[in-house]
């Protein structure tokens, strides 16, 4: 060491002297002539040796020397040698990349965890060695906000709003979450619905750099080593997703990583839990979508999809290493897989493993809240109402599962009776008992006595249901027709657009309230915009399952909950229907506002943990007195924090 000649020397542009301290600590050892073919780095050296030298190197840093103390021939400060032999490095001549870096100083600004931009304040310029690294000026956390809205409202298009977000949140995180919890309303449909959707079409193209892990067929065998690769050891929730149905713009292969990716903020910004506690995934075994496919942009495996076995090992595989690296009680979240796998995974490892699928669950939790909720409005009870779906596939079937289950428990009559108030349209027409052989086995107890009908507008006119729902990703499925044949016999219709996303909803708002002569009761998956009708302003909400992913998993993780229940599910749905507030009926408005979202997820989680330990479910004992105190207690907060 010490000798510029020597195969091991350190980087020294990382180090600077000031006041006796090592402003970076980062050292880079590498290998020059010869490589590091069989462990030897360079000249004899073993990489065993080597590390043992840079970690005395290191000592003597720490201990006050610096880099110029330690090599009196360094180049410190000028020379244009190549010391390092960077410039020798082909592609025949390897290197290690050896790096050793604790955050200050330009490692500092550049860690997006630890990040404050023009935030540090002087006294933290001055111990992190920041000093001429930022310009003088310090801003408040406040001011940064203001400043980043101010340009991210300039952007016109929605996708460059996107982007601006993504960049953010890969420079500061804790900057992106502010931003984001505190103008909710105004970001929701940027990081998710309906801009996440088209992201995910450009994904490819506009990919910088990877926010999640990516495992695919290349991987068979290595998951557990892949897990490993990940810089997170303490995680509590994956999202993972295959990309096969993304919201309903179907498959988009491995550019589906968008959704995991948007999930997880929210799940951070909604529901409290910690980032560095999240993890995207997106498995990738192929896709059928001929576009992408041909695409020279696109990031996954150029190949059709592996289904059958081999989908499934693979798919094995990753859930057993989540539980072997992660332990029991991370929570596992299937994400926009297409239903021929959706329905299978759930049931193949509810029983085993800490698993959800939101498309399933956690829609079919807010949606029952919902209509419970707009009982004040149109009246009755559950079981007075008529429930005609158009789409029978996870998100309909999911719904009417959890709704019929509700009545059933409300009025003691047998779920297989209660099923009967629900009717179900796919793309064959009404969901009828003389189609039952031809079924796929989750439309199979929706497969009710009656004649065939061959499409919507006729199943509504002879079901003549009080509450029409849409989950069929097609857009524009409400007709004029339909929406006034549900109108002219209910006084107050209540109609659900869930397709995401904008493109794909059944109708706008503005289509249900004018083809209902301004009396529907109407929420979408994706947001619009407030209608005026008739000189009165009609306010649509949001019916999405963002309302109840991150209250239902904060409650999961904080309770040490080891499987998902679906007494579970109807306790988020009772918790958030019963945070809505008359201003918000008067409003027509079915759902609380998302800017009351930590207050609302701190109460599902409380219930979902109460449930959990009523059910024997939860590890975290004992039991906390109160649970909406201590939710809100493990809940992420993104105000910066001080650096000693
Ligand atoms: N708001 C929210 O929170 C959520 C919204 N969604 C949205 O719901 C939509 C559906 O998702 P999901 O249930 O998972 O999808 P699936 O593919 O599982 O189901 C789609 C269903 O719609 C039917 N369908 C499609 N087009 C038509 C049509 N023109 N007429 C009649 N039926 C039709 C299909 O029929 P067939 O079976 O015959 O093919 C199928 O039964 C997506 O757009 C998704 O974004 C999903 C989850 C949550
Ligand atoms: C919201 C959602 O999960 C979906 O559209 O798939
Ligand atoms: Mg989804």
């Amino acid at each position: 060491m010490g000798n510029k000649h020597s195969t091991v020397s350190e980087f020294s542009s990382c180090f600077s002297k000031s006041r006796g301290k090592i402003s970076e600590r980062l050292v880079v050892i590498q290998s020059s002539k010869g490589g590091s073919s069989g462990g030897v780095v360079g000249e004899g050296k073993t990489e065993q040796q080597v590390f043992v030298e840079m970690e005395s190197t290191l000592k003597g840093i720490r201990d006050g020397a610096s880099v110029l103390d330690l090599d009196p021939e360094s180049t410190v400060g000028g020379g244009v040698e190549d010391i390092y032999g960077e410039d020798q490095a082909t592609e025949d001549q390897l290197i290690t990349p050896w790096t050793f870096s604790v955050a200050s100083g330009y490692s500092l600004l550049r860690d997006p965890q630890y990040n404050k931009g023009l935030s540090f304040t002087e006294k933290e310029r001055e111990a992190h060695y920041l000093r001429g690294l930022l310009p003088p000026i310090v801003l408040s956390q406040q001011l940064q906000e203001k400043k980043l809205m101010n340009s991210i409202r300039e952007y016109q298009v929605p996708l460059q709003k996107y982007m601006a977000m993504m960049d953010l949140q890969e420079r500061n995180e804790r900057l992106f979450y502010k931003l984001l919890i505190d103008n909710v309303e105004e970001l929701l449909p940027v990081v998710y619905t309906p801009t996440v959707g088209e992201a995910c079409q450009k994904y490819g193209s506009i990919f910088r750099r990877p926010q999640g892990l990516y495992i695919s067929l290349k991987e068979k065998g290595k998951i557990l080593e892949v897990l490993k690769n990940w810089p997170e050891r303490s995680i509590q929730v994956i999202v993972v997703t295959d990309g096969e149905r993304i919201l309903g713009l179907g498959d988009l292969g491995c550019q589906g990583m968008g959704i995991p990716v948007g999930k997880l903020s929210l799940y951070t910004a909604l529901g409290g839990v910690r980032p560095s506690a999240c993890l995207p995934v997106t498995i990738d075994v192929g896709t059928n979508n001929e576009k992408l496919l041909k695409d020279e942009f696109y990031i996954g495996l150029r190949q059709r999809r592996a289904t059958g076995q081999e989908y499934s090992e693979l798919l094995h595989e990753f859930v057993s290493a989540v539980k072997q690296n992660y332990g029991e009680k991370v929570l596992i979240q299937f994400e926009d897989f297409a239903n021929h796998n959706a329905f299978d995974l759930l049931a193949k490892y509810g029983t085993t493993h800490l698993v959800f699928n939101d498309d399933i669950q956690g829609t079919a939790s807010v949606v029952l809240a919902g209509v419970v909720s707009a009982l004040k409005l149109i009246g009755g009870t559950l079981a007075d109402h008529t429930f005609l779906f158009l789409g029978a596939g996870e998100a309909g079937t999911g719904i009417a599962e959890l709704i019929a289950l509700e009545i059933s428990k409300q009025t003691n009559i047998p779920v297989e009776e209660t099923r009967k108030k629900i009717w179900l349209v796919d793309s064959k027409g009404l969901i009828v008992s003389s189609r039952k052989d031809s079924l796929q086995h989750f439309k199979k107890p929706w497969a009710h006595e009656h004649e065939p009908v061959k499409n919507l507008l006729d199943a509504v006119k002879v079901i003549k249901p009080t509450v029409l729902i849409g989950s069929s990703g097609t857009g524009r499925t409400f007709t004029r027709e339909v929406i006034e044949a549900v109108s002219s016999y209910n006084d107050k219709p209540l109609i659900l657009a869930l397709s995401n996303p904008t493109s794909q909803s059944e109708c706008t708002a503005e289509e249900a309230y004018t083809w209902s002569e301004g009396r529907a009761i109407f929420a979408s998956g994706s947001p619009f915009d407030p209608v005026e009708y008739n000189g009165k302003v009609f306010v649509p909400g949001q019916s999405n399952n963002a309302y109840i992913f991150p209250g239902l998993g904060l409650g999961l993780v904080i309770s040490g909950a080891i499987r998902v229940h679906d007494d579970m599910l109807l306790a988020a749905s009772e918790a958030l229907a019963k945070q809505v507030t008359n201003e918000n009926y008067e409003k027509g408005l079915i759902y609380p506002r998302f800017s009351d979202i930590r207050k609302i997820s701190a109460n599902i989680a409380a219930k979902v943990a109460a449930k959990a330990f009523e059910l024997g479910l939860a590890t975290r004992l004992p039991r906390p007195a109160d649970l909406v105190k201590y939710a809100e207690s493990c809940m992420y907060s993104p105000i910066y924090r001080s650096y000693r």
